[in-house]
């Protein structure tokens, strides 16, 4: 059976990249490794309207908080078989954003924090509730909401399809959301975490010895 990691910050903190990092040394190794992101554009309908809802094009949806968490966690619900098989036949599987985004996220923008209603909420709904696979780490990229936003606006210039949506053009939000992050990581909420300094280069071979030597102890 294999290991369910998540990597978690806020837009453009650097998790794709992160994500790659780690498949190359664990393949390198030997292992073998899956991935997915989440929300899953291209294969849920859910993930599709959240991506309307981002970009404004479903009205008032996007303005309600628990509206878009459902959204959210329904795409992981059709995901979680896949997920589970995932598992049986790969040594990693990393998943770039899971519920931790979602208690993050909805938290920050009702100003919550991280021991408020809508993180517990999110906790009851998606593994209480849907029974997702519950990850046995947390990866958090520490980064400065000014940092990624400019990693963000950067990237928007360069790559094609990457306009940004209203949550990552929304810089209070993104600063809350962090700060959310943070609580959610000293809580240890749903599984271990482990904060990554993410304004240098990470070291990912040093992240899979960690995550091994976790697995072992
Ligand atoms: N450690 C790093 N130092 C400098 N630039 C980085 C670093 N990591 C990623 N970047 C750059 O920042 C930009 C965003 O990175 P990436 O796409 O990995 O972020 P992300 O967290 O997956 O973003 P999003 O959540 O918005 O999809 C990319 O242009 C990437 O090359
Ligand atoms: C999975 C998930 C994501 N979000 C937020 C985080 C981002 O701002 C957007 C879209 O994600 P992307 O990585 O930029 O494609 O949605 C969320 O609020 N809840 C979630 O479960």
């Amino acid at each position: 059976m294999g290991r369910l990691v998540v990597i978690e910050g806020v837009d453009g903190a650097g998790k794709r990249t992160l994500a790659q990092g780690l498949t190359d040394v664990v393949t390198e190794r030997g292992g073998t490794v899956a991935r997915l992101a989440f929300p899953r554009y291209d294969d849920d309908v859910h993930a599709q309207l959240v991506r309307d809802a981002l970009h404004g094009r479903l009205g008032g949806l996007g303005e309600s908080v628990y509206g878009m968490g459902v959204l959210y966690a329904l795409d992981r619900r059709a995901a979680a078989d896949e997920v589970r098989d995932l598992l049986r036949h790969h040594d990693l599987v990393l998943l770039d954003r899971y519920t931790a985004s979602n208690a993050a996220y909805g938290a920050a923008r009702l100003r919550q924090d991280a021991d408020g209603e809508f993180v517990r909420w999110v906790w009851e709904l998606e593994v209480d509730r849907f029974g997702l696979p519950v990850p046995d780490a947390h990866l958090l990229l520490r980064v400065p909401a000014e940092v990624a936003a400019e990693r963000a606006a950067r990237r928007e210039r360069e790559e094609a399809d990457r306009a940004r949506d209203n949550y990552e053009t929304d810089a209070g939000l993104q600063r809350r959301c962090a700060a959310v992050y943070e609580g959610l990581a000293e809580r240890n909420w749903l599984a271990p975490w482990r904060v990554l300094d993410g304004t240098s280069t990470v070291d990912h071979r040093a992240v899979v010895d960690a995550l091994e030597q976790a697995v072992a102890g």
